[in-house]
C-alpha cells in the first residue's frame, strides 16, 4: 500500500514542481525585463499557458507526419525569427537570428551546455562523454580527440578508397533504379567504424561475419529513441519502450566487442616495440589515441560511443540529402562533371578536392538546403541575456535563466530570405559570392563545432567526385518530388534519393 501511494506521488511531485518552477520563472522574467531593460520575446500562442499541452501535442502530430523540422520553420516564420514557448511547462526560446546565435556558442558559450538535455537522455545509448556532457568532462576529452582527426586520416584516402571502391561496386550501371541512402549508409558505416575502432564492420561485404545490420538497425532504433527522451526531458520515463533499450544494449555489446579487439592489437603493437606516439598498423585511431588516456574498459566504450553517434551516419545523410538535389539537377551533375573531367582517383588529395570550386559549392548548396544536423539547442546554465529578438520591435535583449533552452533551427536559418536570395532553390553558383559566417552552420559553431568537419567534408566531396567520375548521367527516379523528412536526430530525406545511373 505504501508502495502504491509512494508511486502514485511522483506524478503529483513532479507536476507541482513543474508547476512551482514556471511560476517562479514567469515572475523572475518579468522582474528581470524591468531591471535590465530587457524583454520577452513573442510568445506562440497556447490554450494551455503552464505546460503548453496542446503545443506538445502539435508537436508530437508534426512528428508523426514527417513534417517536425517544416512546422519549425513556419512558426518561426509566423511568429517572428526569435520567439517563447513552454512544452511541459519549461521555457524554450527558439531563436534563427544570427547574433543570438553567436552569443549561445561563442561569445558566451560557458552559460550555455548540453548535459541538462543531452546526458539524461542519451546515456543509455552511449553512456556520458564528449557529446552529453559540459565541463570538466567536455573540456578533458576534446582536446583528446581533435587530434585524430586533423592527423593522417583526411590525407590517407587509400583507407577510404577502399570502402568507397566496394560502394561504387554496389551501384547498378545499367540505368536501373537505386536508392542510394542504405549504400552511403554501409559505406561511412564501415569508413568510421575503422577509423574509430581500428577495424571496419564490413557491411559492404558479402561475407560480413558481424551482425552488422542489425547493428545499424538498433542504432537507428536507439538513436530515434533518444530525440523522444530530448523531447519530453524530464518526462522520458513516461515513455514505454522495451525495444530502445534492448537496441540500447545491443549496440553497447557490439562496441565492446571492437573495443576488446582494438586493445589487443594495441598491446601486441607495443609488445613488438612500438612507442606511445606511433601509429598501430600504420594508421591513428581514435581507440589508440583514447587508450593513452585510460584503459578502463566502459569509459573507453561511452567516449567512442560519443564519437560514434555523432559520425556514424552523418556523412550518410549528408550525401543523400545532397543526391536528393543532384538527382532534381541534372545541369549541376553536368558542370560536375565537366570540373573534374581527366582526373583520376590517385589525383583526389583533400587539397584537390579543396580546389574543385563548383562541386564544393554544390556541397555547401546541399548542406544548407538540407542540413543533416537541422536543429540545434542548448540550456542555459546561468542567468543571461540573448542580444536581440525581444519586446514590441523584437530589438531587445532577452534574459534567460538556468533550464530555459535556447532551440536554434539551422534548417530555418538557412531559409531566410532577407539572408539569401531565392532560398528555396537548388542553386549552387549563389557560393560565388557569398560567404556566409553565423548564417550558415551545418556543423554548428564556436567552441563545440564539428571536430571531424574536415574529414567529413573530404569523404562527402571524395564520393561526390568518384561517382561524377564514373556515371554520365544521374536521374531522379522518385515518384515523389518533394524533400519528405525523416527526424531521428539527423535530418534526412524518408525517400532517400532513388536515382538511375548511367556509366561515362
Ligand atoms: C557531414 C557530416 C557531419 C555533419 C553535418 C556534422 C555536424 C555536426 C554539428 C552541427 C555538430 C555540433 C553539435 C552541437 O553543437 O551540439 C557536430 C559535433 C560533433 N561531431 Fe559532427 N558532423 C558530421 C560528421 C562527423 C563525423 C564523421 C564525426 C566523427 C567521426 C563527427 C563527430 C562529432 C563530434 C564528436 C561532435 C561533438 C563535438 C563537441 O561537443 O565538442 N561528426 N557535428
Amino acid at each position: 500500500m505504501a508502495l502504491v501511494v509512494w508511486l502514485l506521488g511522483i506524478p503529483v511531485v513532479l507536476v507541482l514542481q513543474l508547476l512551482f518552477d514556471h511560476f517562479r520563472r514567469r515572475v523572475a522574467i518579468s522582474d528581470a525585463a524591468k531591471r535590465y531593460g530587457a524583454a520577452d520575446p513573442p510568445s506562440l500562442p497556447s490554450k494551455d499557458p503552464v505546460f503548453g499541452s496542446d503545443n506538445v501535442r502539435f508537436m508530437m502530430q508534426q512528428m508523426a507526419k514527417d513534417r517536425r523540422i517544416k512546422s519549425i520553420y513556419e512558426q518561426l516564420h509566423t511568429y517572428g525569427f526569435t520567439f517563447q514557448s513552454w512544452p511541459f511547462g519549461k521555457r524554450v526560446v527558439s531563436t534563427v537570428d544570427p547574433r543570438n546565435i553567436q552569443f549561445v556558442f561563442a561569445t558566451e558559450a560557458e552559460n550555455f551546455g548540453v548535459g541538462p538535455q543531452r546526458e539524461n537522455a542519451q546515456s543509455p545509448m552511449t553512456g556520458k562523454g564528449l557529446i552529453t556532457s559540459d565541463d570538466p568532462m567536455w573540456s578533458k576529452m576534446r582536446p583528446l580527440i581533435r587530434p585524430t582527426f586533423t592527423r593522417t586520416q583526411i590525407n590517407d584516402k587509400d583507407v577510404f578508397n577502399v570502402h568507397v571502391t566496394r560502394f561504387l561496386n554496389l551501384l547498378p550501371t545499367d540505368g536501373s533504379k537505386v536508392n542510394l541512402r542504405p549504400l552511403f549508409e554501409r559505406l561511412i558505416l564501415d569508413a568510421s567504424s575503422e577509423f574509430i575502432f581500428g577495424e571496419t564492420f564490413g557491411s559492404q561485404l558479402s561475407d560480413c561475419k558481424l551482425d552488422a545490420q542489425r547493428f545499424i538497425d538498433s542504432f537507428n532504433y536507439a538513436q530515434k529513441g533518444v530525440g523522444k527522451r530530448v523531447m519530453f526531458g524530464k518526462m522520458s520515463f513516461l515513455i514505454h519502450d522495451p525495444k530502445f533499450w534492448e537496441s540500447c544494449h545491443f549496440v553497447q555489446d557490439y562496441t565492446r566487442h571492437h573495443v576488446d579487439q582494438a586493445l589487443r592489437q594495441r598491446k601486441k603493437a607495443r609488445e613488438a616495440g612500438l612507442s606511445e606516439d606511433d601509429p598501430v598498423n600504420g594508421k591513428y585511431i581514435l581507440v589508440h589515441e583514447l587508450a593513452k588516456e585510460t584503459d578502463d574498459r566502459d569509459v573507453l566504450c561511452s567516449q567512442l560511443l560519443n564519437v560514434f553517434f555523432a559520425g556514424r551516419d552523418t556523412p550518410a545523410v549528408a550525401l543523400t540529402n545532397i543526391f536528393f538535389s543532384l538527382a532534381r539537377n541534372p545541369g549541376v551533375w553536368m558542370k560536375i562533371r565537366e570540373e573534374v573531367e581527366g582526373l583520376e582517383p590517385d589525383d583526389l588529395t583533400f587539397e584537390k578536392l579543396k580546389s574543385l570550386r563548383y562541386m564544393q559549392h554544390a556541397i555547401n548548396e546541399g548542406m544548407r538546403l538540407y542540413p543533416p544536423v537541422a536543429n540545434n539547442s542548448r540550456v542555459c546554465l546561468k542567468t543571461t541575456r540573448l542580444p536581440t529578438g525581444g519586446g514590441a520591435d523584437g530589438r531587445s535583449p532577452i534574459c534567460v535563466f538556468p533550464g530555459d533552452t535556447i532551440s536554434m533551427s539551422f534548417f530555418t536559418l538557412h531559409r531566410r530570405a532577407d539572408l539569401y536570395d531565392d532560398p528555396e532553390e537548388f542553386k549552387p553558383e549563389r557560393w560565388q559570392t557569398i560567404r556566409p559566417t553565423w548564417e550558415f552552420l551545418p556543423f554548428g559553431g564556436g567552441a563545440r563545432h564539428c571536430p571531424a568537419q574536415q574529414l567529413a567534408l573530404f569523404w562527402v566531396a571524395y564520393v561526390l567526385v568518384r561517382m561524377a567520375l564514373k556515371f554520365k548521367e544521374l536521374k531522379n527516379m522518385d515518384l515523389v518530388d518533394g524533400f519528405v523528412e525523416d527526424l531521428k536526430l539527423n535530418m534526412e530525406s524518408k525517400n532517400g534519393a532513388k536515382v538511375s545511373l548511367v556509366c561515362a
